[in-house]
C-alpha cells in the first residue's frame, strides 16, 4: 500500500526527523520482531526490536514527540493472538497480564512516554498501572484502548506487520453491533486507571467516540486505522474522490464528534498541510 513501510532502524531515524519537523505531537510504535514464539519473548527482551526502537527514538526526539509504545503481544506471538494461550488453545487473560505487566516495565525502561494498552484482556490497565508504579515508573502514563472493536478495518496493519493470527479476535475485541458496550468499557478502564482512553477504529465508531467524550473524566482520544487509511488511498489512486479533502474531512469528522488527539496514518501530511493554510 503507498505510503506503508516496515522501517529499519535507519529509515526509523529519518522518518522521526520527519515527524518532529512537522510538529505532530507524538509517534506510536510497532515492532516486527525476527521470532516470534507462543509467549512474545520479543515484547519483553531488552534487545528485543520495539524496545530498541524506543531507545533510539526517547534518544532523539523524546523531547519534540511523545515517544508512545503499543502494549500488545500480537506482533510478538508466533500463533498472533494478543495474549498468551491456555491449553485448549484459548487467550488466556490472566496469564497475559503478567506477560504485559512485563512488557510495560521493559518499555518503560526503554523510554517510553506513554504506554498504549491495546490488547483488550480484562483488568490489564489496573495490572500495568500497579507494575509501572512498583518498578517507580509513576510518571509513563497508559493509554487505554478501551472501546476496541473486532473490525476488519485493521486488515491492512496485520498485513504490514506480518501478523500470523488464524481466526479471529472476537473472544477479546467489542462486538462492532453493540454501543452500550462501548461506554461500559470505557467507565471501566477509568476506574482501573487509566490517563486517557481510546476508540478505535474512528470512523465507523463515531457515535462510541461521542458517548465516551461526553461522559469520561479523561481525555478520550480516537484512532483512526488502516483499513480507513485504505479506504482513502485507494478510492484516490483511482480518481474516484478528492484525496487531500478527504483525509481534512475524516480527520475533522472524529474531531468533532470528540477526540482530543487523533492517531492517524495522515498526520504528517495533515499537520503540514494545516499549518500553510
Ligand atoms: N495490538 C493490536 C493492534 N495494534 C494495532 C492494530 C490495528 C491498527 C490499524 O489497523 O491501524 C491492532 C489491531 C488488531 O490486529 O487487532
Amino acid at each position: 500500500m503507498p505510503g506503508v513501510v516496515q522501517h529499519s532502524l535507519d529509515s526509523f531515524r529519518a522518518e522521526l526527523q520527519r515527524a518532529a519537523e512537522a510538529g505532530i505531537g507524538g509517534v506510536m510504535l510497532f515492532g516486527v520482531p525476527e521470532r516470534k514464539d507462543a509467549v512474545g519473548s520479543g515484547a519483553t527482551e531488552r534487545d528485543g526490536i520495539l524496545n530498541v526502537a524506543t531507545r533510539v527514538a526517547a534518544r532523539e526526539v523524546g523531547d519534540a514527540l511523545v515517544v508512545q509504545t503499543d502494549l500488545c503481544l500480537d506482533e510478538f506471538t508466533d500463533h498472533g493472538h494478543c495474549g498468551v494461550l491456555d491449553d485448549a488453545g484459548r487467550v488466556d487473560n490472566d496469564a497475559t497480564l503478567v506477560r504485559y505487566r512485563e512488557m510495560a516495565i521493559a518499555q518503560a525502561e526503554a523510554g517510553s512516554q506513554l504506554v498504549g494498552l491495546s490488547g483488550m484482556m480484562d483488568g490489564q490497565v489496573a495490572a500495568v498501572r500497579a507494575a509501572l508504579d512498583a518498578a517507580g515508573a509513576h510518571g509513563v502514563p497508559t493509554l487505554a484502548y478501551a472501546a476496541k472493536y473486532a473490525s476488519a478495518f485493521y486488515g491492512p496493519f496485520r498485513e504490514a506487520v506480518q501478523s500470523s493470527l488464524r481466526g479471529d479476535r472476537r473472544t477479546y475485541q467489542l462486538d462492532p453491533a453493540n454501543r452500550r458496550e462501548g461506554a461500559r468499557e470505557v467507565a471501566l478502564d477509568v476506574a482501573e486507571g487509566a490517563d486517557i482512553v481510546m476508540v478505535k477504529p474512528a470512523m465507523s465508531y463515531l457515535d462510541v467516540l461521542a458517548d465516551a467524550a461526553a461522559a469520561s473524566p479523561v481525555p478520550v482520544w480516537a484512532y483512526q486505522v488502516s483499513g480507513e487509511y485504505a479506504m482513502i488511498e485507494a478510492a484516490a489512486a483511482n480518481g474516484w474522490i478528492d484525496r487531500d479533502r478527504a483525509v481534512d474531512e475524516s480527520l475533522t469528522s472524529i474531531v468533532r464528534a470528540g477526540a482530543e488527539v487523533v492517531l492517524s496514518y495522515f498526520a504528517i501530511e495533515a499537520a503540514k498541510r494545516w499549518e500553510r493554510a
